[in-house]
């Protein structure tokens, strides 16, 4: 394709898991739909005794997360052949003059124009340092072709040690080079986020405190924290979650309209939209808005499951969240008193992240002895799975009287049968690939989200009145999170209704 020059992308951290799970089969699949350039090379680069042909096997010729088809089997032989491997030997924190060889080798074998991506996707410890290197090799400047970095989450554990990470970066890339990745802001849903506001001329208007009584977002994943126990216990929802994927969610549905489409006027909506969140800071109003929770024992699709203590590489005595509800604010003109209710959790009853606008009662109830008080009009916006938009209203009930019934129109992306929905890694690389940054995020937007988060996580840990709830595997999570929603109103538990959680508890 003419947008997508050709170009070298170099992934550190190539015998990782994400590099098998998600990179390859994404850069497979884009060649298969023939989105690669002709002249395009991957370069695995790690500490892995291991060479081009060994790396091939591993990474894309045996890799059971490129599917298998009648149609791709030849496919898998040729792109394979684009993938190289270099070891850097002991350390990240060598001389990369071997490797600026290798780079320069296979940029003049493969004619890739001097255009280069370096991938971290390593431990975040080594950002800095491979950057550094990067630059001492003389390899971050634009020599005869451009130079860009996709950066991985986790950018940062807190505020002051993502703006050291974002100062370390600076030093050696100008931000225009920089690509932070979240890859909720692949998926094709978030992204319709911003098309169902602008596009259309029929939700925008109603979309304030003048109609929206509360926002509700919902991230809930049926899996544990699996082999991941020793990242993820240092982690916790709030960080894993919340601070990147959900809070960019939410910067998308508080947004004011950007003036275009161009990468800086959408991003520069989105860093006012997240620095207009009300930050918490008190302990009274954190006690009362935010609720965090930690998965026990019990069961996921019908089989036991182990509690969150018991996994490996967490520690038994643990309070890290693995389920976080929070009620907040947004200080602005559109949201004034608008509560903003947003959950995350692992060892839910079901996989669903849905975004549910739920709008004011009508101002006057005409229809009061109706059954049905038609007082929740509402638009959910299903980002996954059964990715969709559905409008709940009232309908008048056939027949004598106005008797009002809920109806629902309901939008199901797998309607637009021939469109594929391109997977989030996909979109995102090829993004990179072709320059457009919308899609990832900027240092302020970034710095922006830690500035919201970080009060929450540090009342979280040093608190003494700062509670853990235990809930049970497979159930909607701690039961007192319902408490958070004022009102007659209660989350939306999509999927079939549980009965009260019997290990709901304090965790000590
Ligand atoms: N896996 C996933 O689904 C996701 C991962 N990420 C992020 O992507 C990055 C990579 O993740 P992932 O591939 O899962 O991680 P892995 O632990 O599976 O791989 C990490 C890679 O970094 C290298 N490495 C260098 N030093 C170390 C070290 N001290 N400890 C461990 N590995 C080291 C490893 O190779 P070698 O030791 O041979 O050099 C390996 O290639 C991380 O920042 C992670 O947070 C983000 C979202 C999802
Ligand atoms: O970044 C992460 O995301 C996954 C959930 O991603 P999804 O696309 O399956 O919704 C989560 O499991 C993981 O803990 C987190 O690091």
């Amino acid at each position: 394709m003419d947008k997508t020059p050709p170009q070298l992308l170099i992934i550190f951290g190539a015998s990782g898991d994400l590099t098998e799970r998600k990179l390859i089969p994404a850069l497979f699949s884009l060649y298969e739909e023939k989105y690669l350039p002709k002249n395009f090379a991957v370069l695995g680069i790690s500490r892995s005794d291991s060479d081009d042909g060994s790396f091939r096997d591993q990474v894309v010729l045996q890799n059971k997360h490129i599917p298998e088809t009648v149609k791709n089997h030849g496919l898998r032989k040729s792109f394979a052949e684009k993938v190289f491997y270099f070891d850097l030997g002991d350390s990240y924190d060598v001389d990369y003059s071997a490797l600026n060889e290798r780079i320069e080798a296979l940029d003049k074998a493969q004619k890739t124009a001097g255009n280069y991506i370096f991938y971290l996707s390593t431990p975040p410890s080594l950002y800095e340092i491979i950057a550094r290197n990067l630059n001492k090799a003389g390899l971050t400047s634009d020599n005869g072709g451009w130079t860009r970095l996709i950066v991985e989450k986790p950018f940062g554990y807190d505020l002051a040690s993502a703006h050291e990470l974002n100062d370390n970066l600076q030093k050696y890339f100008q931000e225009s080079q920089i690509y932070r990745i979240d890859h909720y802001l692949g998926k094709e849903t978030v992204q319709n986020l911003l098309v169902t506001r602008f596009a259309n001329s029929i939700f925008e208007p109603l979309w304030n405190r003048n109609y929206i009584r509360h926002v509700e977002i919902t991230n809930a994943e049926s899996v544990g924290v699996g082999k991941r126990g020793g990242y993820y216990d240092k982690s916790g929802a709030l960080r894993d979650m919340f601070q990147n994927h959900l809070l960019q969610i939410v910067s998308l549905v508080v947004m004011e309209p950007p003036i275009g489409s161009e990468p800086e006027e959408i991003r520069n909506e989105k860093v006012k939209a997240l620095k207009s969140l009300r930050i918490m800071d008190d302990p009274e109003t954190l006690h009362k808005n935010t609720i965090r929770g930690q998965y026990l024992a019990g069961e996921s699709n019908g089989e036991p499951v182990i509690g969150y203590r018991q996994e490996e590489g967490v520690d038994p005595n643990s309070k890290t969240e693995t389920y976080a509800a929070l009620k907040f604010y947004v200080d602005n003109w559109r949201w004034a008193g608008v509560p903003f209710y947003v959950r995350t959790a692992k060892r839910m009853p079901t996989k669903v992240t849905e975004v549910v606008i739920h709008f004011k009662t009508p101002h006057h109830q005409i229809f009061r002895n109706s059954m049905v008080q038609n007082k929740d009009n509402k638009l959910i916006i299903r980002i996954q799975p059964n990715e969709g938009i559905l409008v709940k209203f009232g309908v008048k009930v056939p027949g004598q009287g106005f008797e009002v019934e809920r109806a629902n129109l309901d939008f199901y992306y797998s309607e637009l049968a021939d469109q594929k929905i391109m997977e989030a890694y996909e979109r995102l690389l090829l993004d990179a690939m072709q320059g457009d940054a919308t899609l990832y995020a900027r240092a302020d937007e970034v710095e922006a989200a830690w500035e919201f988060v970080d009060p929450i996580v540090k009342f979280w840990q040093t608190d003494p009145n700062a509670v853990t709830f235990g809930y049970s595997a497979g159930m909607w999570g701690p039961k007192n999170a319902d408490e958070l929603i004022e009102g007659e109103y209660t989350w939306r538990n999509p999927g079939e209704h549980l009965t009260d959680d019997p290990g709901f508890c304090v965790i000590v």
